[in-house]
């Protein structure tokens, strides 16, 4: 079946398990904060590697020690879907390894 977007309910079921991501304006986000730039810098780079392989892509933005993400699904006019989650379960998975922590 095509991805659909999720409801509201859905949603936030989906969120317990991701502490630090939020839903606000048809959008998955969350903030990392690193040591310095190498480590944010790092995190971004394995974003992208990862997102080529989903074929799926957030919005980032990299600054001294931060980094922003934020992503909906693009095909069913902006809206949050399943793949929004498997992305945001890929970057908690490797986020750690480049020493994230909270914003
Ligand atoms: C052609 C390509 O498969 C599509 O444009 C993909 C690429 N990455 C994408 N990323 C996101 N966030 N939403 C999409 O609908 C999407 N579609």
């Amino acid at each position: 079946m095509a991805v659909q977007p999720l409801t509201e309910q859905e949603i936030q079921r989906r969120l317990e398990p991701l502490p630090g991501w939020s839903f606000a304006d048809d959008r998955l986000s969350r903030t990392y904060v690193f040591k310095g730039h190498p480590q944010a810098a790092g995190l971004v780079a394995e974003i992208a590697t990862i997102q080529e392989e989903l074929d799926h892509h957030s919005d980032l933005t990299l600054g001294y020690n931060k980094v922003g993400v934020s992503v909906n699904t693009h095909s069913v006019g902006g809206k949050v879907t399943a793949l929004d989650f498997e992305l945001a379960g890929r970057i908690e998975e490797i986020a750690p390894q480049h020493g994230a922590r909270a914003d």
